[in-house]
C-alpha cells in the first residue's frame, strides 16, 4: 500500500509500503494511483514527494505476480498519469530503485537520489525487459549507447554514475526525503514541460544501423542463448528510431513474448532459488532460523596456493581481517605480491581503496592464534589436510572454527581427527576463489548448525552464492559432474570428436563444452584423483577388461591423453592444441582425431554418428539423475540448491534454469524414458539407470519442481 501525509504545508508526500523492498504489488499500484489522486486534486498541494518505506525506494515489480492472474492497476497508465500531472512530482531514492522502482521515478518530474543508492533496470536477468516505459524512457534521458549497456547487462549504477549519466538530478548524503521536499518546494509552479521525459525526442547517434548491428552481434554472442536481451536491444532500437507511442507498443509486443516464455520462468525460478538456499535445513532438523552464527571478524588463510590467494582476497574485499600463512618463503613472496595486484586491480575496477592494509602474513602457523575462523586451503592431500589440522588445534584459541577447503576429500574423516569434530566444516570455494560467486559449504553429521550458520553466514558476506551441502565424494557439484564427463567420454569411444560434444554443450547454452573447460581446469587434476581411486592404471591395458573397472565401463581414453603429457591450456595440447603452453584458443587437433580411431581400432569399437541431440541427452539426464540421488540421499535439501550450485559454479546456462528445472521443463516423464532407453542400450552403465525419486515422482503425477520436498519426505516416511 502506500500512505500519504502532507508536509511543510504544500508537499504531498507519499510512501510506498510493501516490506522489505517496497515491489509494486497491485495493492501497492493502487495505493499510488489513489494518493497521486489525492495530492493533485488538493489546492493546497504545490508539488509531490514519492519515496519508500524503511530507506528503500522500490525494488520493481512485485515477480511473485508475474506467475499468477494480475489485479489492479497496471504500471504503465500509473507512470503516465504521474508524468502527465499538473504538479512536479520528485522521486526520493534511498536504498535501490531497480526495475518498475526505476521506472516509476522516470515517470516523475525530478530524481533525487542518496549517495548509497542503486539504481538499475535488471529486468534482462529475470528473462525480461523494463517494460513500463523504461526502454522507451531512459535511452530519452540518457542516449542510446549508456541506455543500451544499462538494459542489456541490467547492472546496477550507483548515485554518482547516476548522477554522472543524467538519471538523477541531485544526489545527497542527508536524509533523502528531506532533501527531495526541500528541492519540490523549490520547483513548484514552474513548468513542466520540459520535465516529461517521455516527449523528449531519442538522441540519435549518426551511426544508428551500425551501432545496433554492433551491439547486436556480441549481445547474442554473449547471450548464449537467452532471448531477453535480443529483445531488449530490439525495444531501445524501437525508442531510437519511433515515436514515443508506437515505441511503447514494440516494447508491449516484446514484453508479451518473453513474459510466457520458459526462459523468463527459469531465471525468476533462479532469482528465488539463490534465496531459497539461505534458508537452509540439515536432515537433523537445525536450520538458518534457530542456529545462530558467530561473529567472524578475523580469519586466517593457510597454504597460499591459487586456492588460498583468491579466498584470502575475497575475505579481505569483504571487509575482514586476513592472516595469510605459507610455510614455503619464495612463494610467500609471491602469494604477497599477486594478492596485492589482485587487490589493486579489483578496486580500479570497482572504484574504491584496495584492502591491502586488511592482510598480514606469516610463514608460521602461530599467526593463527588469535583468529575465530581459519580456512585450510593446502594441497588436497588427506595426511597434509590431517597434519595443518593437529597443529590449528594446538594453535587456535578455543572455540575456533576450522573450515577445510577441499573439492571432495571426506570432510568428516577430518573432523574425526580433531578433538572438536563439531568444529569442522567445508567451505568448497570455486577457481578462482576471488571471482567465483559459489560456496558449497560441507557438513558432516558432527559439524555443528552453529559452524554451519557461520560459514553460510561469511559466505554471504564474501558475496557468494552459499549452499549448505552434505558430505559425501564430490558433494553436490562435483558428484554430478563426474557423470557429465564419464558420458562425454563413452561419446568419444562411441565416434564423437572433442569439438562435436562441445558444440553441442556451448548451443545449449554452457560458455564452454566439457573438453574445453577440462582443458581450461587441467587434464592433471582428475587423472591424480583417478589414480588415487585406483581407476587410472598406467600404460593402456588390452583385452575385453582394458575398459572395465570395478565390473563397469570405463573410458581410460582422458588418462593416456595424459600420459602424453597433454595436459590442457596450460602445456599448450589437451583435448585440443594451442598456439602455446598457456594460451587460450581451442584448435581442432589432427593428432587427437586419429588417437581416437586408433583407440577405437585396438578396441574393436565401431564409430557411429551422434548427433547433438544424443549428446544433449547422455550428458545432462545423466547429471540429472544423479541429481535425483543426491536429493533421495539428503546431501541437497531441495532442487533449489542443486540448480543454484549448477548456475553459479558450473557454467549452467541460467535461461534454462538449473539441471533439475530444466528437467522439470522437459517432463520428468521423458527424462525417465530417455535414460531407461540408454541404459538399456549400455547396460554396463549402472549410472544410466534411472533413480528411485525420478520413477517415484513421475508415478506420482511429475509435481512441479517447488513441490518435490514433499515427495521426497513421503518415500523417505515409508521407507
Ligand atoms: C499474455 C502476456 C501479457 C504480457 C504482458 C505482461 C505485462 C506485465 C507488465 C509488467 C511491467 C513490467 C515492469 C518492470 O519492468 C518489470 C520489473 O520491475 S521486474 C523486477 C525488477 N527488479 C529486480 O529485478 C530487483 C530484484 N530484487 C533485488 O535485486 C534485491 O532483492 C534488492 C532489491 C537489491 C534487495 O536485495 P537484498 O537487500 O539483498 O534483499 P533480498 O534480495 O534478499 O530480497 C528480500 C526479499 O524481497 C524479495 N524481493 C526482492 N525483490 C522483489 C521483487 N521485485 N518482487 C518480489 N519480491 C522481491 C526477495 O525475494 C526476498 O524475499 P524472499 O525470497 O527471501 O522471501
Amino acid at each position: 500500500m502506500a500512505q500519504y501525509t502532507r508536509v511543510s504545508g504544500v508537499v504531498g508526500l507519499i510512501t510506498l509500503q510493501n516490506p522489505p523492498v517496497n515491489a509494486l504489488s497491485a495493492v501497492v499500484r493502487q495505493g499510488i494511483v489513489d494518493k497521486v489522486e489525492t495530492a493533485l486534486s488538493d489546492p493546497k498541494v504545490k508539488s509531490v514527494v514519492i519515496c519508500g518505506q524503511n530507506g528503500n525506494f522500490c525494488g520493481g515489480a512485485d515477480i511473485k505476480e508475474f506467475g499468477t492472474k494480475m489485479f489492479g492497476p497496471p504500471l504503465i497508465p500509473m507512470i503516465h498519469s504521474i508524468e502527465a500531472a499538473n504538479k512536479p512530482v520528485v522521486a526520493a531514492i534511498e536504498g535501490s530503485a531497480l526495475g518498475g522502482g526505476l521506472e516509476l521515478a522516470l515517470g516523475c518530474h525530478y530524481r533525487i537520489a542518496h549517495s548509497k543508492a542503486r539504481l538499475g533496470l535488471p529486468e534482462v536477468t529475470l528473462g525480461l525487459l523494463p517494460a513500463a516505459g523504461g526502454s522507451q524512457r531512459l535511452p530519452r534521458l540518457i542516449g542510446v549507447p549508456a541506455a543500451l549497456n544499462l538494459i542489456t547487462t541490467g547492472r546496477h549504477v550507483t548515485a554518482a554514475e547516476a548522477l554522472q549519466l543524467g538519471i538523477v538530478d541531485q544526489v545527497t548524503d542527508h536524509n533523502t526525503v528531506d532533501a527531495a521536499v526541500k528541492f519540490a518546494l523549490s520547483v513548484a509552479g514552474r513548468s513542466l514541460d520540459a520535465r516529461r521525459i517521455s516527449t523528449y525526442p531519442c538522441p540519435r547517434p549518426s551511426d544508428l544501423d551500425a551501432l545496433f548491428e554492433e551491439v547486436m552481434q556480441k549481445v547474442r554472442q554473449s547471450a548464449r542463448g537467452a532471448i531477453a536481451p535480443v529483445a531488449c536491444v530490439q525495444a531501445v532500437r524501437a525508442a531510437a528510431t519511433l515515436p514515443y507511442t508506437q515505441g511503447m507498443e514494440r516494447e508491449k509486443e516484446l514484453m508479451a513474448t518473453l513474459f510466457t516464455s520458459g526462459q523468463a520462468r527459469a531465471m525468476q525460478y533462479i532469482f528465488f532459488a539463490q534465496r531459497a538456499v539461505g534458508r537452509w535445513r540439515m536432515p537433523s532438523g537445525a536450520s538458518w532460523d534457530t542456529s545462530k552464527p558467530r561473529p567472524v571478524t578475523k580469519a586466517a588463510v593457510i597454504g597460499l596456493g591459487t586456492m588460498g590467494r583468491g579466498i584470502a582476497v575475497a575475505l579481505a574485499r569483504a571487509g575482514l581481517s586476513v592472516v595469510a600463512v605459507e610455510t614455503q618463503e619464495k612463494q610467500l613472496l609471491e602469494a604477497k605480491q599477486a594478492m596485492s595486484s589482485m587487490l589493486e586491480r579489483g578496486a580500479k575496477r570497482r572504484g574504491g581503496v584496495p584492502a591491502l592494509g586488511l592482510i598480514s602474513y606469516s610463514q608460521s602457523i602461530q599467526a593463527a592464534a588469535d583468529v575465530d575462523l581459519v580456512i585450510e586451503a593446502v594441497f588436497e592431500d588427506m595426511a597434509l589436510k590431517i597434519e595443518v589440522f593437529k597443529q590449528l588445534t594446538a594453535v587456535c584459541k578455543p572455540g575456533t572454527l576450522l573450515c577445510t577447503n577441499t573439492s571432495g576429500l571426506d570432510v568428516d574423516q577430518l573432523a574425526s581427527e580433531t578433538p572438536n569434530p563439531e568444529l569442522v566444516v567445508g567451505m568448497h570455494f570455486f577457481a578462482p576463489a576471488h571471482v567465483m560467486n559459489l560456496l558449497e559449504v560441507v557438513y558432516g553429521p558432527r559439524s555443528s548448525p552453529q559452524a554451519v550458520a557461520t560459514a553460510m553466514q561469511l559466505g554471504k558476506k564474501m558475496g557468494k552464492a552459499s549452499v549448505a551441502v552434505g558430505n559425501c565424494s564430490g558433494f553436490v557439484g562435483n558428484r554430478m559432474l563426474k557423470l557429465y564427463l564419464e558420458q562425454a567420454s563413452f561419446l568419444l569411444e562411441e565416434g564423437a570428436t572433442p569439438e562435436l560434444v562441445d558444440r553441442a554443450l556451448e548451443e545449449f547454452g554452457f560458455p564452454m563444452g566439457v573438453f574445453r573447460m577440462s582443458d581450461l581446469s587441467g587434464l592433471d587434476v582428475g587423472w591424480r584423483v583417478r589414480k588415487a581411486a585406483g581407476l587410472a592404471e598406467p600404460g593402456e591395458a588390452s583385452g575385453p577388461s582394458a575398459r572395465i573397472r570395478k565390473g563397469y565401463r570405463y573410458s581410460p581414453i582422458g588418462d593416456l591423453v595424459c600420459e602424453q603429457g597433454r595436459f590442457g591450456q596450460k602445456t599448450g595440447r589437451g583435448w585440443y592444441q594451442y598456439e602455446k603452453p598457456g594460451s587460450r584458443v581451442a584448435r581442432s587437433d589432427p593428432w587427437m582425431h586419429s588417437f581416437l580411431e586408433q583407440y577405437r581400432a585396438r578396441h574393436g569399437l565401431v564409430a557411429r554418428s551422434i548427433d547433438h541431440q544424443e549428446v544433449l541427452e547422455r550428458c545432462l539426464y545423466s547429471l540429472i539423475n544423479e541429481g535425483f540421488r543426491i536429493l533421495e540421499d539428503g546431501i541437497a535439501a531441495g532442487p533449489e540448491d542443486i540448480d543454484v550450485i549448477y548456475v553459479f559454479g558450473y557454467g549452467w546456462p541460467r535461461h534454462r534454469g538449473g539441471p533439475m528445472f530444466y528437467a522439470s521443463m522437459v517432463g520428468l516423464a521423458k527424462v525417465l524414458e530417455r535414460l531407461e532407453h540408454y541404459h538399456q542400450a549400455h547396460p554396463d552403465v549402472p549410472n544410466l539407470q534411472p533413480c528411485s525419486l525420478l520413477r517415484r515422482l513421475v508415478a506420482s503425477g511429475s509435481p512441479p519442481v517447488h513441490m518435490w520436498r514433499e515427495v521426497r519426505k513421503k518415500l523417505h516416511s515409508q521407507l
